[in-house]
This record gives C-alpha cells, structure tokens and sequence, in this order.
C-alpha cells in the first residue's frame, strides 16, 4: 500500500467514520506490543528483560509511548527516550507522552549522541518510534545519531510502522536506515516493502491492524 493510501485511511476513519485518533493509535500501539512480547518471547530472556523505545516527534513517536504502556503491563521492563522535549509534541502523542510520564514510565529526553551513546544499552531490545510515514528524505542530526547507534548494538531492533530512513514506496534505504529483525507495520505492507533493496532493513513483517472498519479497508483494496 502506498504511503500516501495509509495516510488517508487514518484521515478518513477520523474525518467521515467519526473515529478518534487516540483509539486508532491506541489499536496500533496495543497491537504493536504483542508483536514484540512474541518475539521477545521466542529469544532469550523471556518477558521481564528490558525494552527501549526511541520516540520521534510525530505520531510515529505516539505509538512509542502507547506501546511502552503496554509492555510493561506485559511485564517487560521498559524506558523511553524522546529526541524532542515532551512539550514540542502535538495531538495524540502528546496525550499518550503525557499519559506515559504521569504513569511513571522511566522517559528520558536526549539531546545529544553522547545521551543516546550511554542510554541506550547493548542488551535491551531497541524500538524504531523515531519517523514513520511522515518521513522525508535521510533521517537527519540526532534522528540519525539515533539509527547508527541502535545498529551496533547487540539486542533486538523492531521498527514500527517502518524503519527509520527506509523510503516505504520505492523500498530504497538512505544513509542511515534503522537495520530491524521485525518490522511492524499498520493497517497494510507498505508497497516499498516488495522490493530486493528493502529486505535487509525489514527482517520479519508483521501487518497490525487498527480498527478501521472493513467496509474503508475494502475501499482501499486491504484484504
Ligand atoms: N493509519 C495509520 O497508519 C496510523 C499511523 N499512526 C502512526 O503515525 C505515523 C505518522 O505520523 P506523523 O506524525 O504523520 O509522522 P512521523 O511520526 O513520521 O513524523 C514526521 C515528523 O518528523 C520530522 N521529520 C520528517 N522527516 C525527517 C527526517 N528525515 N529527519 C528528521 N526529522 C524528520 C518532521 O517534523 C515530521 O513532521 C505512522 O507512521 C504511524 O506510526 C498512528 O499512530 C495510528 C494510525
Ligand atoms: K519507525
């Protein structure tokens, strides 16, 4: 599906099918976090090792914290690091950023690859919450110091939605590309994700829906 397709299912769910945002990010970030807890689940350490979720400024960010809610009533031990201040947030990722930190999830803000360098560890498993379908072009400054550290590390990469850098229609990975084991992806594969050049960058798939109704997803040929 084409970016552009998946953007307008979520305008539409909201705009003509009276949907709230919350509840599709809600959908997505709930379902995202099963995906993980499976394959945490299927490698060593089992639910209770840690989970770093790296949030963006977007929506995609959003998703970070509905899904760092969530594993931790999954039993898995989780901090979040945003690379921007929780008050340059908007719409339902500041609500969910605001939820996350009211709950005491452990939240740091970095502002600098020397904060990323020391907070982001070499055995915990590593979420790509930084750009979704809102990305354009390579990821840039601290978005990238972000990627190429997360790729030397040892543990586990989920990207959600897609991997940061990766272009999600024409498949082609800037410079940097977070290097995921499961991408977990909404509503449907993305069109680029067909393609030889993207494969390395993916790992394993998995579509999590978010709740839209089939009558819309049949309106966009989703099975
Ligand atoms: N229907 C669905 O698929 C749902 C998707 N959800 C999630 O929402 C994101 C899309 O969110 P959006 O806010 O539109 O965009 P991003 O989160 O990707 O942020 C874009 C933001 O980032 C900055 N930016 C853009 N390009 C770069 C770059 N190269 N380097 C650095 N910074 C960049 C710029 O400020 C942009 O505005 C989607 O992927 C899903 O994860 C919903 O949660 C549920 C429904
Ligand atoms: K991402």
């Amino acid at each position: 599906m084409k970016r552009d397709d998946v953007r307008r299912v979520d305008q539409i769910a909201i705009e003509d099918y009276g949907m709230l945002g919350l509840v599709l990010m809600e959908n997505a970030g709930r379902g995202a976090a099963e995906r993980i807890a499976a394959l945490c689940q299927e490698s060593p350490g089992g639910a209770a090792h840690p989970v770093c979720i790296l949030c963006g400024p977007g929506n995609n960010g959003g998703d970070g914290y509905v899904i760092a809610r969530h594993l931790e009533l999954l039993g898995f031990s989780v901090h979040i690091l945003s690379l921007v201040p929780l008050e340059r947030l908007t719409g339902d990722a500041s609500v969910n950023a605001s939820i996350a930190a009211k709950a005491g999830l452990p939240l740091q803000v970095a502002t600098s690859a020397e904060d990323l360098d020391r907070w982001i560890t070499d055995d915990e498993t590593v979420v790509d919450c930084l750009l979704g379908t809102g990305a354009t072009g390579a990821p840039r400054g601290l978005y990238g110091d972000a990627v190429k550290l997360a790729n030397k590390r040892r543990g586990l990469r989920v990207a959600i939605d897609l991997p940061t850098g990766l272009d999600c229609d024409t498949g082609i990975p800037s410079q940097p590309t977070f290097r995921a084991d499961l991408t977990v992806t909404f509503v449907a594969e993305k069109e680029g994700f067909t393609k030889a050049d993207a494969k390395p960058w993916l790992g394993t798939v998995r579509v999590v829906g978010i709740g839209v109704p089939q009558a819309l997803l049949n309106d966009f040929a989703v099975a």
